[in-house]
């Protein structure tokens, strides 16, 4: 092929030179958005745009360095992909509260199957006001007060398991994967009346396909090609679906799920967990009305899905938040002493429950700062569902806004030597001084986690039990791992 006279090239050299100009201006273009629209961006990889700093430094620690060169908004590319960073607190308080009708959904990265957007945290608009209606009464205090015993159960079980390896190995060992077996089965029997004994079996299949499940692929083909060619794999979603949970782990998750339901239909006793308020909202497909109409009720596919993602959702953060609050206690022990002091003081020998959890201060005042140092979700985001200008910041329609705790909980701005554990910080003296814009271990305004309640009664009473049992220190072979959860 004659190049405008200049040179010769076979017609296959020419098309791959066509080809790679035309990926290289579509990459340009779509890696200029954010300089167009005058917001500064992160300096990334040409084509690869921050997906090879994210995995060489971890997505939390790039977000804040970038805070401190770039100020409160900046924009940053997953491959082609962008997603505007959002640190204001003020801007923050507008997308998550006053404007949330505008700010409903997550922006997804990728293309989620049909099955998937009937779960509560990946669920859109009516859809997802539905559901979270429906489930949101398992959450409330009264029905928290009824976990105590399932949870006392799960707890006697973790002391055994505990006993056991101290016998074992009384220099130390590794607390980590115990404690993953023990959040669940906490999930599985507060959420669904089930025991799975994912503790006493190394093997158990509901913790390994909850890891396989967990871990994301960031090399598979399919998701490679929706960050470097958003608009062509938006265009046409069922070419290009995502599924993030491998398929023999979504199977067996759909057939745990499928008999807990028959299970708790054929049972004549009387529950009043997560898997009775879904049993008993249930409707049949058929019955499934236009989602701007449906109110009330869920199909089998919704209570399926939501089970699962219940179970997932349930699981490891628990498990992360336990660890942390264990390596801190370990790193400070005035922290650790304090506790069992007050421990001593307001429980003592009693049995465990809601009240006198939840009453404990100081207990509160560690979970608290043990998620600002340690903030299980990174980022958190927000899809706009229209152009919308936020004090000065112009948001185009369908722009990721992220939010992300691995920033403000770090920003000197708000809190004074934030690299310091120091649980006085959420002292009743001094909590009034927090920004609640910039701390968001839980997320902010009506899509918060809905399992905080429950998070933060099963992480409480567990530190409390050991604490009444155990010392915790910090052994020669520690080891920490940092992973990252992004919403
Ligand atoms: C310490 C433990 C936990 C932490 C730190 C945590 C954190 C979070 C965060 C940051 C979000 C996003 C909120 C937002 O977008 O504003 C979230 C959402 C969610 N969490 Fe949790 N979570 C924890 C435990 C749990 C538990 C135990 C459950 C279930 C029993 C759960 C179920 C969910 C669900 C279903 C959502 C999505 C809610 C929606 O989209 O409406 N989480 N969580």
């Amino acid at each position: 092929m004659d190049i405008l006279g200049l040179f010769d090239l076979p017609r296959w050299a020419a098309t791959i030179v066509f080809f790679l100009l035309t990926v290289c201006l579509y990459t340009w273009y779509k890696q200029s958005y954010f300089k167009r629209m005058g917001i500064k961006q992160r300096k990334t990889l040409f084509f690869l745009g921050d997906m090879v700093d994210i995995v060489k430094k971890g997505i939390g620690y790039l977000d804040l360095q970038d805070y401190k060169k770039y100020g409160k908004t900046f924009g940053t590319y997953t491959g082609n992909r962008p997603t505007l960073v959002i640190s204001d607190p003020e801007i923050i308080k507008q997308i998550t509260v006053k404007q949330f009708d505008k700010f409903t959904n997550r922006s997804q990265m990728i293309n989620l199957p049909e099955f998937w957007k009937s779960a509560v945290s990946l669920a859109e608009g009516h859809t997802w006001r539905n559901i979270r209606h429906t489930l949101s009464p398992t959450f409330t205090s009264g029905k928290m007060r009824h976990m105590g015993p399932y949870l006392q159960r799960c707890l006697d079980v973790f002391h055994e398991v505990l006993d056991k390896k101290i016998q074992e190995c009384p220099e130390g060992f590794d607390i980590d994967s115990a404690v993953r077996g023990y959040t669940m089965d906490v999930i599985c029997s507060t959420g669904f009346g089930t025991e799975v004994s994912a503790q006493t079996d190394p093997d158990n299949p509901f913790n390994k396909h909850a890891k396989a499940a967990l871990t994301f692929n960031p090399v598979s083909p399919t998701f490679l090609f929706l960050v470097f060619f958003p608009d062509i794999a938006g265009a046409f979603p069922k070419l290009f679906p995502t599924n993030f949970v491998p398929k023999d782990s979504l199977d067996f998750f759909i057939d745990a799920s499928k008999s807990f339901i028959a299970e708790r239909k054929n049972s004549s006793s009387k529950h009043r967990d997560l898997l009775q308020l879904m049993v008993n909202a249930q409707i049949g497909e058929d019955e499934k009305t236009p989602n701007e109409t449906r109110t009330q009720g869920l199909t089998d596919t919704e209570i399926i899905a939501n089970s699962i993602v219940f179970m997932l959702a349930g699981f490891d953060t628990t498990a992360s938040t336990i660890a942390w609050m264990l390596y801190e206690l370990a790193m400070n022990p005035d922290a650790q002493e304090k506790l069992i002091n007050s421990i001593d003081q307001e429980i003592g020998e009693s049995k465990l429950s809601y009240d006198n959890v939840f009453n404990m201060r100081y207990m509160d005042m560690v979970m608290s700062e043990t998620l600002r140092v340690h903030p299980i979700v990174q980022r958190i985001n927000r899809d706009a569902s229209e152009d919308i200008e936020i004090n000065g910041l112009k948001i185009k329609k369908g722009m990721d806004c992220t939010y992300c705790p691995s920033i403000l909980h770090f920003a000197e701005e708000y809190w004074d030597e934030p690299n310091k554990f120091d649980p006085e910080r959420f002292s009743p003296e001094n909590k009034d001084r927090i920004n609640e814009y910039a701390y968001m271990p839980f997320g902010l305004g009506p899509r918060n986690c809905i399992g905080m309640r429950l998070a933060q009664l099963e992480v409480k009473m567990t530190i409390i039990s050991l604490l009444q049992k155990y010392r915790i220190h910090k052994t020669d072979q520690l080891q920490v791992c940092t992973l990252c959860i992004v919403l």
